[in-house]
């Protein structure tokens, strides 16, 4: 679920009639997410989503996230565009919050990815990569190297309620991390979350790139370490799809070279990405309050990936 700020109908048709799209004609609250409130809005012109900004993205860094948006769409990207106003503004303040209308885009997104769309997905990242090279703007990633160890070293006390065994992988892999993680790779502009559910498809050609609330610039290849996770393992982290990881691969190769300092240090920016979902899903679990809207994500999923991962090695 997540609406979490209620929009009344006839503030949002007066809030619509500022842009140049037509008309309210139906608006309907939509229940995937996490982050923020999402809206699908339908004018007497088109279908937009309507996005408040809730209070876990700070507000300081919205006009990057739009910036990256318009970036990649003008590059050629099915990434949705900002929709400006008539006095040319696409950040907006509604009911109280942050509010963007963006492009809807057409396209569904799949639980269990075929590889043939893991391919796609990873070359959609490769051309991400490719468009965002020359986009300037700079965001430290709030939860890079040094933000996952202290995420972790706040996790620890409490990791143990979540299961016996978490705190010990949190631990040991948190003193991995610290002497193996590679601090001379190409930084980039990255996604930072291309999990299947912010990539959409129709069949097997990607048809929308969503969800760039924690875009940043970080080590490029981390973005595919990210992919190999979210895309390559059952949803509960209990079976690896090497086909999948195979095509994910392939498909970025296709847009993207990776150079073979990236592919030298491949395993250990899976395992820094397995600990960093292992970790916001932990506290989340630990902290977010039993009555609360939202469906807290499993961090044992990412325990199991991590295990995985450690013991390929
Ligand atoms: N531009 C878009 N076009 C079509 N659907 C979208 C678009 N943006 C978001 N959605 C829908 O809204 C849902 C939640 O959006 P998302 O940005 O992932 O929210 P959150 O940041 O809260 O996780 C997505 O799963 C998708 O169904
Ligand atoms: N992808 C993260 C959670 C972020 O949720 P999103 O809906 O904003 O992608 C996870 O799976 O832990």
């Amino acid at each position: 679920m997540a609406v979490y700020t209620h929009v009344p109908g006839e503030t949002l048709a007066v809030f619509i009639a500022r842009y140049d799209i037509g008309d309210l004609v139906a608006a309907k609250g939509i229940a995937e997410g996490v982050e923020n409130s999402n809206y699908l809005i339908d004018t007497t012109r088109g279908r937009y989503i309507l996005t408040l900004y809730e209070k876990r993205v700070d507000t300081a860094d919205l006009p990057y996230f739009l910036a990256l948006m318009r970036h990649a769409a003008e590059g050629g990207l099915p990434v949705p565009r900002p929709i400006e106003d008539r006095e040319g503004a696409a950040l907006q303040d509604l009911a109280g919050r942050p509010a963007c209308v963006i492009e809807f885009l057409t396209g569904i997104s799949v639980t269990e990815p075929t590889p043939a769309l893991c391919r796609a997905a990873g070359e959609a990242l490769g051309r991400l990569h490719a468009v965002t090279a020359d986009f300037k703007d700079i965001r430290a990633n709030a939860l890079g190297h040094e933000g996952r160890l202290k995420l972790g070293a706040q996790c620890l006390p409490r990791a143990d309620e979540i299961d016996p065994a978490l705190a010990a992988l949190i631990e040991s892999e948190m003193a991995f991390q610290a002497a193996h993680w590679p601090a001379d790779l190409p930084q980039a502009t990255i996604h930072a979350d291309l999990f299947p559910d912010n990539v959409l498809a129709l069949g097997e050609t990607v048809t929308g790139i969503i969800d760039f609330y924690f875009a940043c610039t970080d080590a490029r290849a981390y973005d595919l370490a990210v992919m190999h996770g979210a895309w390559c393992f059952s949803n509960d982290g209990a079976v690896f799809y090497p086909e999948r990881a195979e095509a994910l691969q392939a498909g970025y190769r296709a847009a993207h070279p990776i150079s073979e300092a990236e592919a030298a240090v491949m395993p250990v920016l899976q395992r820094a990405a397995a600990l960093r979902f292992l970790l916001t899903r932990a506290w989340d679990w630990l902290n977010t309050p039993a009555d609360a809207l939202v469906t807290r994500k499993d961090p044992m999923a990412f325990a199991r990936r991590l295990r995985h991962l450690r013991e390929a090695q």
